[in-house]
């Protein structure tokens, strides 16, 4: 069997692994010829492949980023899946001699892996996002390690912050889902966990930063980048997109900060983590989680169970069809959020 790999979507730490553990099942278990694609679509467009072997992966889970690179190249010209873009897909398929697609990344992602297996192109999906707002499974890799970056950055913004009497603003990642600010908050024992899922008026946060100053502490808040102000007119972007028609967003910690300093009297700073929460090396969950998403994925290709995801189920890895994945997704629910904001302030 001839498999394609590639990695689509911004990267996630714990995508190395994932290569190997379906290289060392796929190749050294099945007998499988893997070839991979150099930045997602752009390398199988162009024709820009490496072939994946045991010592092409050697030594990489520990390594940030991802080998193949990542793009959001789309699949099909002007990102639409009509009838003769797929033609087009098929016959480059048959020209590459593959049997199928190991297909990584996120909602997009899954979403084309989707489209390619019910228009009969074998595809199977393994779930990537720091965001960890997928359906289909319990937990993405590249969540745990930006969770710990940001909690890792708490605890450095709080020592500075208790020393000044300021409050803290760190903004994290999630665009549409805040499971990265609510994680890293409750590591971190944050004040207050802003998300894109409830909105807050500025009022409440400042009622929660000056109950903080009332008991002799300092607050540290954070921030979503998808998070909105009760009333505002969407997120807080830096201006157009990313060239690929997402918005470009950021910029949310730097709104709340004056505004917070102007109804609270205390000095205010912003703290934007951006990428950094994305690079370097994965953590161990992220390792074994993403090296178990491979082995089982390759499985699946050796079965021929295309159309499904690879997902967390507890302790389980999951063969999940992938509608499951791509129907909706996974935010944060209002029970979840409940439970941190009774303690707020
Ligand atoms: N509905 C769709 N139809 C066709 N192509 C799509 C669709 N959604 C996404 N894609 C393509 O899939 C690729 C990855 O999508 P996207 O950029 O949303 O990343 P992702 O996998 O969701 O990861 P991330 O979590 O970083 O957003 C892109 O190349 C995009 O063009
Ligand atoms: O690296 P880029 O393309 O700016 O994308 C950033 C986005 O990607 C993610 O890291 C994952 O979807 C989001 O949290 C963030 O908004
Ligand atoms: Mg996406």
């Amino acid at each position: 069997m001839r498999i394609g790999v590639l990695c689509s979507g911004g990267d996630s730490p714990g995508m190395n692994a994932a290569i190997r553990g379906a290289v060392l099942r796929g190749v050294e278990v099945h007998g499988f010829e893997m070839l991979g694609f150099m930045d997602g679509w752009r390398g199988f467009h162009e024709g820009d492949a490496v072939p994946l072997d045991r010592s092409a992966v050697r030594g990489i889970s520990p390594l940030g980023g991802v080998i193949l690179g990542t793009s959001r190249v789309p699949p099909f010209p002007g990102g639409r899946a009509e009838p003769e873009a797929l033609d087009r897909l098929r016959s480059r398929v048959a020209e590459y001699g593959l049997d199928g697609f190991l297909l990584i990344g996120g909602n997009g992602t899954q979403t084309v892996a989707k489209i390619l297996a019910d228009a009969g192109i074998p595809a199977i999906g393994l779930p990537k996002t720091i965001d960890n707002d997928l359906g289909g499974t319990d937990y993405t890799f590249g969540f745990d390690t930006a969770v710990s970056i940001a909690a890792e950055a708490i605890d450095r913004l709080r020592t500075t912050g208790e020393s000044h009497r300021r409050c803290m603003v760190l903004e994290v990642m999630g665009r549409n889902a805040g499971w990265i600010a609510l994680h890293a908050g409750m590591a971190g024992g944050a004040q207050a966990m802003l998300i894109p899922e409830h909105p807050e008026s500025i009022e409440q946060i400042a009622e929660w930063v000056l109950s903080v100053r009332d008991r002799g502490r300092s607050s540290l808040v954070v921030v979503a980048e998808g998070f909105t102000l009760e009333g505002s007119d969407g997120e807080v972007t830096r201006g157009g997109d990313d060239g690929f028609g997402r918005p470009r967003l950021g910029g949310i910690a730097e709104v709340l900060a004056p505004l917070i300093e102007e109804r609270t009297g205390i000095e205010t700073r912003a703290t934007v983590l951006g990428h950094v929460q994305r690079g370097g090396s994965p953590t161990a969950f992220d390792r074994v989680l993403a090296t178990r998403t491979g082995l089982a994925a390759a499985d699946a290709a050796h079965e021929g169970r295309w159309g499904t995801m690879a997902g967390l189920h507890g302790d389980r890895i999951e063969m999940v069809p992938l509608a499951e994945a791509v129907g909706r997704l996974k935010t944060v629910p209002p029970e979840r959020y409940e439970e941190v904001r009774l303690n707020f302030g």
